[in-house]
């Protein structure tokens, strides 16, 4: 099976900010990564690029095969599921739970004329099901809590039967109930070996689903480590990449981390060397 990403020595700039810095990362078929990384590090900028919503100032970006620059954007984004902060925003609050995720069909928010048949909607009801959504089919989506609507997200991100998932930050604004479920679903569909690719980016390992298997470590636009997640996920590599000396622990399929009694004076990349 061939890289369902390829970044190769790829940097982005914005005028004077240089954004990414010549980072290489690969992720094969069958793969659940979880990109963790400080504010700034370039955690979202690098899904805008698997997710074929932006080009690198430098270096080649392919994506399911497909290279940025070459191919046609409108017909690899329905490949590539992306739930976002930003996409979220784009959702009515008029528009029905079944029509936001239907939508996806046609890569559109707000329901219109476009027409839709009994398998399209039966896969949208399948999908909200899956995500605990069974009961809110007909609700407005701007009458639901931040947990209903951030799994309703997921479910519209898979409408499309993507190759690849890209999930930024589905956990933030949850409370805990609230994240435990997603985290408990996300792992069901890590475990399942038809789901897509899998790349969910965070700030938190304890937000990290049962059976993801590898870790990007992103810190100031580059790349800290990457690689099996049980290699990544050390004391060390989450020191450097956050700027605090951490203890990272492994629970089970679950991981959690915090500030290590050594230098916890409260300088952010103290001792950490
Ligand atoms: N268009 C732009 N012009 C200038 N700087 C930008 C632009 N877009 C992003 N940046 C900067 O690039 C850096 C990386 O942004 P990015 O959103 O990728 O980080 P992130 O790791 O997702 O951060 P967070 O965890 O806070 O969401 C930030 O410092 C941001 O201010």
């Amino acid at each position: 099976m061939g890289d369902v990403l390829d970044l190769d020595q790829v940097s982005v700039r914005r005028g004077t900010t240089q954004i990414l810095d010549e980072i290489s990362w690969r992720v094969a078929d069958g793969e659940r990564w979880v990109v963790l990384g400080p504010n700034g590090a370039g955690k979202t900028t690098v899904i805008q690029l698997a997710a074929a919503r932006m080009h690198p100032t430098v270096g080649t970006v392919d994506v399911l095969g497909e290279r940025l620059g070459r191919v046609d954007v409108f017909e690899l984004r329905p490949r590539v599921g992306l739930a976002s902060a930003a996409l979220a925003e784009r959702i009515p609050g008029s528009e029905r739970v079944l029509d936001v995720v239907l939508t996806a069909s046609y890569g559109v928010t707000g329901r219109w004329r476009e027409g839709y048949e009994d398998v399209d909607t039966g896969r949208a009801l399948d999908l909200l099901a899956a995500f605990g959504m069974a009961d809110f089919t007909d609700r407005l989506y701007g009458t639901l809590s931040e947990g209903e609507r951030k799994r309703t997200q997921i479910a519209r991100a898979l409408m499309t039967d993507p190759e690849i998932l890209l999930l930024d930050e589905p956990a933030a604004g949850l409370d805990l109930g609230g994240r435990e479920e997603l985290v408990a679903a996300l792992g069901e569909l890590a475990a399942d070996p038809l789901s897509p690719v899998l790349v969910l980016v965070t700030h938190h390992v304890e937000e990290i689903p049962p059976h993801f298997t590898h870790a990007l470590l992103l810190r100031a636009g580059g790349v800290e480590a990457a690689g099996p997640i049980d290699e990544v996920l050390t004391d060390e590599h989450l020191s450097r990449t956050f700027g605090v000396v951490l203890d990272v622990e492994r629970h089970g399929d679950r991981w959690s981390a915090r500030a290590a009694a050594r230098g916890t004076s409260g300088r952010r990349g103290a001792a950490v060397t």
